[in-house]
């Protein structure tokens, strides 16, 4: 057994690279414009006039929340000094389906620490809250409501918030999403006042995804800085996407990790959190085995790994019936030896698990409809051919996880479909 204290580490401060840790960076150069549009949406305050209430959208991790958060921050800071009254309120609306709990929940953040959630009231009362408490509170108030899709179609709030006229209030509303069809579908007026500014965050690029890493790095690992261009000495380059023209050099990341971590997440969907995420994998696992340097190979480890378990955890949330689906597959693929198999041979299958163990079962059109959607979630891969003219098209499915994961991941003896489960893990 590995004891504590004993090891030695590669990390200097391993929450600056932990996505899930609360680091907040001070500096976002790839997002200079983004800040420069924020900033000019929140300068009013400054001027003693209401800031616009602003829509800001893109997809996930692209530092809409570090922005906004960077900017209301120094904003704060100087109205302190300068002793302007500015009070800056944060809701995260995940899982606020409703009007109703958003409202709940900003009465909450209104009221500060300590305050409980008000329970009992109708909608109209509570509103009456939030107006009470904007009062109370008083100068400028701005209110950053982060994943405001979560609240849907109920739009009550976003049509009444950025209405109010209060004396000696100036409100501003930042709605923050990455829902990009929850702006298109938000009703016109709504649209319009809460989104007197709109800013976009679009993907990150490999370069500035490498850059992102390089400035976490500096900060999380340890013998790893920035230094200028001429003083690279022979210590090995990690990064040149530096500030101000300097370089990374590291003794304990060797020169391509950056580059292929920032590779990988750009060729996905260039999210800086998932780039983040992999390097710390990679890192932890080179400091896991006690290892002083992190190779590509540790990236590469850390992709599967991620992948591994995302995959993991979609399986283990699938409802009763896409895991019926699922064991079908991998039954026909371990008894027959088969990669692709016929969508009615599936619905046999089907068929026959629920009926043994009192499952309903589902007519032939909502089945294929769950086969599908397996194959849009990548647990599955669907193969289309037709049949000749007139004669329709077969579906044919087969296993997107690798046979292992599918198996390791069947139901448990202990699951009402553990038994249908066991005769396929008996097979293989
Ligand atoms: N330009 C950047 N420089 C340094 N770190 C960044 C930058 N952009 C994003 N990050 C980091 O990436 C992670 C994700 O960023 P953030 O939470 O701001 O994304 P987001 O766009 O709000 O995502 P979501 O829509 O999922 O909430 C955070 O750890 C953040 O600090």
């Amino acid at each position: 057994m590995r004891e504590f204290g004993e090891e030695q580490t590669i990390f200097d401060d391993m929450d600056v690279l932990n996505p899930n840790k609360g680091y907040r960076p001070r500096e976002l150069p790839e997002r200079e414009m983004e800040l420069d549009e924020l900033h000019s949406a929140l300068r009013p305050a400054t001027l003693g006039s209401t800031p616009l209430n602003v829509f800001v959208y893109g997809p996930t991790g692209q530092g809409k929340t570090a922005a906004i958060n960077l900017k209301t921050h120094q904003l704060q800071s100087f109205a302190d000094d300068q002793g302007i009254d500015v009070t800056v309120v944060n809701v995260k609306c995940k899982g606020l389906d409703k009007s109703y709990h958003l409202l709940t929940h900003l009465v909450k953040e209104l009221r500060g620490p300590g305050a409980e959630l008000p329970k009992g009231h109708q909608k109209k009362a509570l509103f009456q809250m939030v107006t009470t408490e904007l009062r109370r509170i008083g100068g400028t108030i701005i209110v950053i409501l982060d994943e405001i899709d979560a609240i849907g179609d109920d739009d009550y709030v976003l049509y009444e918030l950025p209405r109010l006229e209060l004396d000696d209030v100036r409100l501003s509303i930042i709605g923050i999403t990455n829902d990009l069809q929850f702006r298109e579908n938000l009703n016109a007026d709504v649209r319009s006042s809460l989104g007197e500014d709109e800013i976009e965050f679009s993907p990150y690029n490999a370069n500035q995804l490498r850059a992102i890493l390089a400035r976490r790095a500096a900060k999380g690992l340890k013998n790893t800085e920035f230094v200028e261009r001429a003083a690279e000495n022979s210590r090995p380059t990690v990064s040149t996407n530096g500030i101000d023209g300097k370089v990374l050099v590291s003794d304990v990341l060797e020169p391509d990790v950056i580059p292929l971590a920032a590779a990988f997440a750009a060729a996905d969907s260039g999210d800086a959190r998932q780039a983040i995420k992999l390097l710390f994998r990679a890192c932890r696992l080179a400091d896991d085995a006690g290892e002083q340097s992190v190779t590509e190979q540790h990236v590469r480890d850390a992709r599967d790994y991620i992948e591994r378990r995302a995959v993991e955890r979609g399986i283990h949330s699938l409802p009763t019936h896409a895991k019926i689906a699922l064991m079908a597959v991998t039954y026909y693929t371990v008894r027959d030896d088969v990669t692709w198999i016929e969508t009615n041979k599936l619905y046999d299958y089907h068929k026959q698990i629920c009926a043994q163990y009192g499952v309903e079962s589902l007519s032939d059109r909502r089945y294929r409809e769950k086969l599908n959607n397996l194959s849009h979630s990548n647990i599955l891969k669907k193969k289309t051919t037709g049949r000749g003219q007139g004669k329709g098209v077969t579906n044919r499915y087969s296993l997107a996880v690798g046979i292992e994961t599918a198996i390791e991941n069947l139901p448990s003896s202990e699951d009402r479909l553990g038994g249908g489960a066991d005769v396929i893990r008996d097979m293989a």
